[in-house]
């Protein structure tokens, strides 16, 4: 039947445009990849740039990471040393890759000791060196996050700190995807975005908050145990992030107030239930299994990332060149590679 809407050109689809727009990680890394390169290039290092890694458990899911790590490392010019131990022998491999100027940065897959001995995962992260901590791990790089201090030397300041890889990749990706408003002033961009983040694990969730509250965001942390609230004080007027509990409030009640929802649940059967989403939420999952139900979700989103591993290994190897940077083995190079160090991410 022909048209009798003169507005509507022939050939114009019949059906509204989708709503949702499913954004890849692959964009983010990209871009992420070639900015990784252009410093690299300007830092000069006679070597390839080399990162150890070190697997103690048999957790699948760390196998399959540290193959795709590799393959990324490798097509980028970096070498990546993939090193299997037993647990015990583990922080004597460390102490070695510390002490070995040939390896530039050391990461290590956790979990390795079950969660009731967590504690000997914290020794392992403390045993790795402050100038090879590629995942910012240790405790001076944690307490530069908390407190939301951005170097290592103030006042120079020529030495970033190192921010936490998962974490990070989804701050650049809520970056690329607009949700931080470039207006606002430096450390305020998130101000008025209300933010749900599904899992506090110390490596991921909790650090996580923290940044995007650091950020302006208010920001509501789901575990298995309840709900805390990360903000910057009413009206974002404290220096770094508060804390408090929220016992009084679930999952479903903070789903509907939230512009982002987040997920990192290490489980097959959790799934957040779309019925409560917001219309037009931005949906980003980062767990190994997806946490959303893939198409109700897209009919309630306005922006779905699936997945965030391949931004998490671009900005590994951004942290691992942000680390040749910091290091005092490049003391002493070209004009430059020292306008690259300062110039370098001055954006985090
Ligand atoms: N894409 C990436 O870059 C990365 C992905 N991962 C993946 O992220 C996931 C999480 O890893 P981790 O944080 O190390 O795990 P974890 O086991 O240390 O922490 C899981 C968190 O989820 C919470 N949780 C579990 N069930 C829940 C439920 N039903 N409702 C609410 N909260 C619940 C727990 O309380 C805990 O806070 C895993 O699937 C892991 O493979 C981890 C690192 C990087
Ligand atoms: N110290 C440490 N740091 C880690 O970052 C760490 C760890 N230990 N232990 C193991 C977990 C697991 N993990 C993943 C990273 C990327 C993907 C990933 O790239 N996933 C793909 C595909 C997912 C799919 O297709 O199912 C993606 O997101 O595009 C998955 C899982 C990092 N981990």
């Amino acid at each position: 039947m022909a048209s009798t809407n003169a507005a509507v050109p022939q050939g114009a689809p019949a059906e509204p445009p989708k709503t949702c727009k499913v954004i890849l990680a692959d964009t983010i890394a990209k871009k992420m990849l070639a900015e990784v390169q252009s410093t690299l290039s300007a830092i000069q290092l006679p070597r390839r740039p080399t990162l150890s890694a070190f697997l103690a458990n048999d957790d699948p899911h760390a196998y399959q990471y540290a193959e795709w790590s590799k393959k990324t490392c490798e097509e980028q010019g970096f070498s990546f040393n993939l090193v299997k131990v037993d647990k015990e022998s583990l922080e004597e491999a460390i102490i070695a890759a510390n002490n070995d100027p040939e390896v530039d940065g050391i990461l290590v897959y956790y979990p390795i000791w079950p969660a009731n001995q967590g504690h000997q995962d914290r020794y392992i992260q403390e045993t790795v060196s402050l100038a090879k901590d590629v995942e910012g791990l240790c405790h001076t790089h944690l307490f530069n996050m908390y407190h939301n201090v951005r170097f290592l030397d103030p006042p120079t300041n020529l030495k970033k700190s190192i921010l936490p890889c998962t974490p990070l990749a989804i701050v650049k990706a809520l970056e690329h995807l607009q949700i931080y408003n470039p207006i606002l002033a430096y450390g305020n961009k998130l101000y008025g975005k209300t933010i749900t983040v599904i899992n506090r694990s110390e490596v991921n969730g909790r650090p996580l908050a923290a940044l995007l509250a650091n950020d302006g965001a208010t920001v509501y942390s789901v575990d298995i145990t309840g709900v805390q609230l990360f903000t910057r004080g009413s009206g974002i007027k404290a220096l770094r992030h508060q804390v408090v509990d929220k016992p009084d409030l679930t999952l479903s009640d903070v789903l509907p107030l939230s512009d982002v929802v987040i997920g990192g649940v290490p489980t097959e059967k959790f799934k957040v239930p779309t019925e409560l989403l917001r219309e037009g939420v931005v949906c980003i999952n980062f767990s190994s299994f997806r946490n959303f139900d893939g198409p109700a979700v897209k009919e309630k989103a306005s922006i779905y990332v699936p997945s965030i591993g391949k931004v998490t290994i671009a900005v590994l190897l951004r942290n691992l060149v942000r680390l040749i940077s910091n290091s005092p083995r490049q003391e002493g190079t070209s004009d430059d590679a020292q306008k690259a160090r300062e110039g370098a991410f001055k954006d985090d």
